[in-house]
């Protein structure tokens, strides 16, 4: 399969480099930066003989190497400094992503789309709006990235391995994300029994802080490891046909009582694109979170005067 990443940045190029190690297709990187996809392209090319991997990237200023993409990663943009939150990007970054929206459209309408650029909610709406993509052919990353972080300080905070631990974050990705303590659990055994309430509402600050925690320690930009792990499952439950249960920031026809917009839900993933919006039996109090989360991202939405 023919995989495009637009944006040679932290994210892209670390997303570029997943794809191709996994050997999940031919990676085009694509960035107006001129040399800056081609030496990282040809940099990660010289790494395939020791690291042993046949799929091959090709980085590129020209859109027209775009043709023919089955997929699209949108990661151009800005990252946020210190003291910003996402919010902070939607202007400057709904300009970029507007123009990087029109080259998909001209170039590979046909393919499926994963948004990542911040606010990722909004621009996913505003991607789907400008490109005409079928609404389970285009989905944002966020989910994955909130639950792995999730799942990593529960992990910490017990001292248990990283895979036995499972949780689950809906919503937008946000300050107001929901992570789910009644959904996690450590290989089977709910996080409920196993930490107090107090050690539990920590990690659920943590999470929702997980984006700004890394801001602060880098200074100049936002996270990349994690976020292009996260891509990388996403584009592989769809490449694989792996059909994985995974949270990602999809259409809602009145699935939890949302509708019209995009937000973090659980989805089954596969060849196909969203193939299932999954209904989990949230609390009365889960749901108002959700509602609340989900209504941040409509009111971004509509600073963006998307036409209809
Ligand atoms: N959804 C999520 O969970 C996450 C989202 N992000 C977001 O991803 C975006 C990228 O982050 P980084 O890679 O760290 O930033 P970066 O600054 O390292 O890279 C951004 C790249 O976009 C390129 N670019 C700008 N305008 C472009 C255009 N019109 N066409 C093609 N390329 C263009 C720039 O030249 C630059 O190379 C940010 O908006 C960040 O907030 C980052 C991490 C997680
Ligand atoms: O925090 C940011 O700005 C980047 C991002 O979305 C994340 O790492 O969760």
């Amino acid at each position: 399969m023919k995989i495009a990443v637009i944006g040679a940045g932290f994210v892209g190029a670390t997303t570029a480099q997943r794809l191709v190690e996994r050997n999940l297709g031919e990676v085009v990187l694509y960035d107006i930066v001129e040399g800056l996809p081609q030496g990282k392209a040809l940099d990660m090319m010289e790494s395939a003989p020791i690291w042993g991997f046949e799929s091959r990237v090709l980085g590129t200023n020209d859109p027209k190497d775009l043709s023919g993409a089955e997929m699209v990663v949108i990661a151009s943009g800005m990252a946020r400094q210190p003291g910003m939150s996402r919010d902070d990007l939607l202007e400057r970054n709904a300009g970029i992503v507007a123009s990087v929206a029109d080259l998909v459209h001209e170039h590979a309408h046909q393919a499926m789309v994963i948004v990542v650029t911040n606010p990722v909610d909004a621009l996913t709406h505003l991607v789907a709006a400008k490109v005409g993509t079928p609404k389970d052919r285009i989905f944002g990353m966020g989910g994955i990235l909130d639950s792995a972080r999730f799942r990593h300080f529960i992990a910490t905070e017990m001292g248990v391995a990283q895979a036995d631990v499972d949780a689950m974050v809906l919503g937008g990705h946000g300050d107001d994300m929901v992570p789910l303590p009644r959904f996690a659990t450590v290989n089977g055994v709910s996080i409920e029994t196993l930490l107090s309430a107090d050690q539990i509402q920590k990690l659920v600050a943590r999470t929702r802080d997980g984006g700004a925690e890394i801001v602060r320690y880098l200074k100049k930009g936002s996270a990349y490891y994690a976020p292009a792990a996260a891509i990388a499952q996403m584009v592989e439950s769809v490449v694989r046909d792996q059909k994985r249960l995974l949270p990602c920031s999809v259409w809602c026809s009145g699935q939890y009582g949302i509708t019209g917009q995009f937000v973090g839900l659980p989805v089954i993933l596969g060849r196909s694109g969203v193939e299932k919006i999954v209904e989990l039996p949230l609390s009365a109090a889960e749901l108002k979170e959700l509602q609340g989360s989900s209504a941040h991202v409509a009111a971004k939405v509509a600073k963006l005067q998307i036409a209809a």
